[in-house]
């Protein structure tokens, strides 16, 4: 097992190249807020009631402690990073650090909330992109840069370990925290994403909300060998994006959060800049693919800080299919699930 630390990572590939240095620190003061959360989280109860309610964010969602711990964490430890403002789903408007510096942060600090008092993991997602010249970084516009120019992207897992998933934009690479020395080291060189799989992540109580193209692949899925599919396949919802988004890094797969019928979800659930935007380029990066159905997520131009969007993302052959569903929504109807079927409604 290869031991090089997340710094001499970062030093590498950084080298003299001031504008990498200062990415490069970012990402040392998102790893060292990350450390940080990594060990309140594993302290669980005897920390207090970290899923204790505090107030509402601003997407009308209840904040817990551990959400506004972790906001704080990374806020402190950005504070000292050359960026110009950070963006974060806990904030309703960006906090400007240095407003002459040349990088923009965005921030999910808690991924997974609903999951922290379970102990089931849990996750920080971030982006880092460019702060344009002329552009005041106290406003929202200034962050509204389509995800294919995000300069890095990643997320922190906090599971049975604490793994750091990252990419500068030559490959996604992860790293494992060594609690006795508090040091991040390189365990996986060039995380690659299987590119045939038959494992597919949705939260299915939501199928009575779904549109047509949804409910015909995953019809198509339920019917396995009876369908046209002609295979069976497999289920997982872990309901932590960072922990799905794990598990299709490690084996493959495919997650959808489709938009659907429900009261706010007409756009989907998560949010654009500081879910789907890091987490596509890291998939990307892995050799996946991340849509919104019809769409690449990275080509999307953002019209809001707090944007919500469709998201599906994984393995390249299951993409493929998704969007031939997308392109004929009844060609895979599947007589179990369709809209003619035994669970028709
Ligand atoms: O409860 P649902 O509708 O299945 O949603 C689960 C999704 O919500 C999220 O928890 C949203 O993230 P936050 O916890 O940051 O709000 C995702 O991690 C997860 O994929
Ligand atoms: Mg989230
Ligand atoms: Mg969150």
């Amino acid at each position: 097992m290869t031991t090089k630390s997340l710094d001499a990572y970062l030093g590498a590939w950084a080298g003299a190249d001031a504008g990498r240095i200062a990415v490069a620190r970012t990402i040392g003061a998102i790893a060292e807020a990350g450390r940080e959360i990594a060990y309140l989280v594993a302290e669980g109860p005897l920390a207090g009631d970290l899923a204790a309610a505090v107030t509402n964010n601003v997407q009308g969602e209840v904040q817990k402690h551990l959400d506004k711990h972790s906001n704080d964490s990374l806020m402190a430890a950005l504070k000292q990073a050359p960026i110009a403002a950070l963006a974060s789903e806990e904030l309703d408007h960006p906090y400007v650090v240095d407003p002459s510096a040349g990088l923009l942060v965005a921030l999910d600090p808690l991924d997974g909330s609903s999951n922290i008092d379970t102990n089931v993991s849990i996750g920080t997602i971030f982006s880092i992109m460019p702060h344009i010249t002329g552009k005041n970084p106290a406003t929202h516009d200034a962050f509204l840069i389509p995800g294919h120019r995000q300069l890095a992207a990643g997320y922190v897992l906090y599971g049975p370990q604490t793994s750091l998933i990252l990419t500068v934009g030559a490959g996604t690479v992860g790293f494992t925290l060594d609690r006795r020395s508090g040091t991040f080291f390189l365990t996986a060189k060039q995380v690659a994403i299987k590119e045939k799989t038959k494992e597919w992540a949705i939260n299915a109580s939501n199928q009575r909300q779904w549109d047509d193209e949804i409910r015909s692949y995953i019809g198509e899925c339920l019917a396995g060998t009876d369908g046209p599919r002609g295979e069976d396949t497999n289920m997982r919802w872990v309901g932590s994006l960072v922990a799905d988004c794990h598990r299709i890094l490690v084996r493959g797969g495919v997650f959808l959060y489709p938009a659907d019928k429900r009261k706010g979800y007409t756009e989907g659930r998560l949010r654009l800049m500081y879910e789907a935007n890091p987490i596509a380029m890291v998939v990307e990066q892995a050799g996946g693919r991340a849509i919104t159905g019809r769409e690449r997520i990275l080509d999307i131009q953002p019209t809001a800080l707090h944007q919500r969007i469709p998201l599906i993302f994984g393995s390249t052959t299951e993409i493929e299919r998704i969007e031939r569903h997308y392109a004929e929504p009844t060609a895979g109807e599947a007589p179990l699930f369709g809209k003619r079927g035994l669970f028709r409604e």
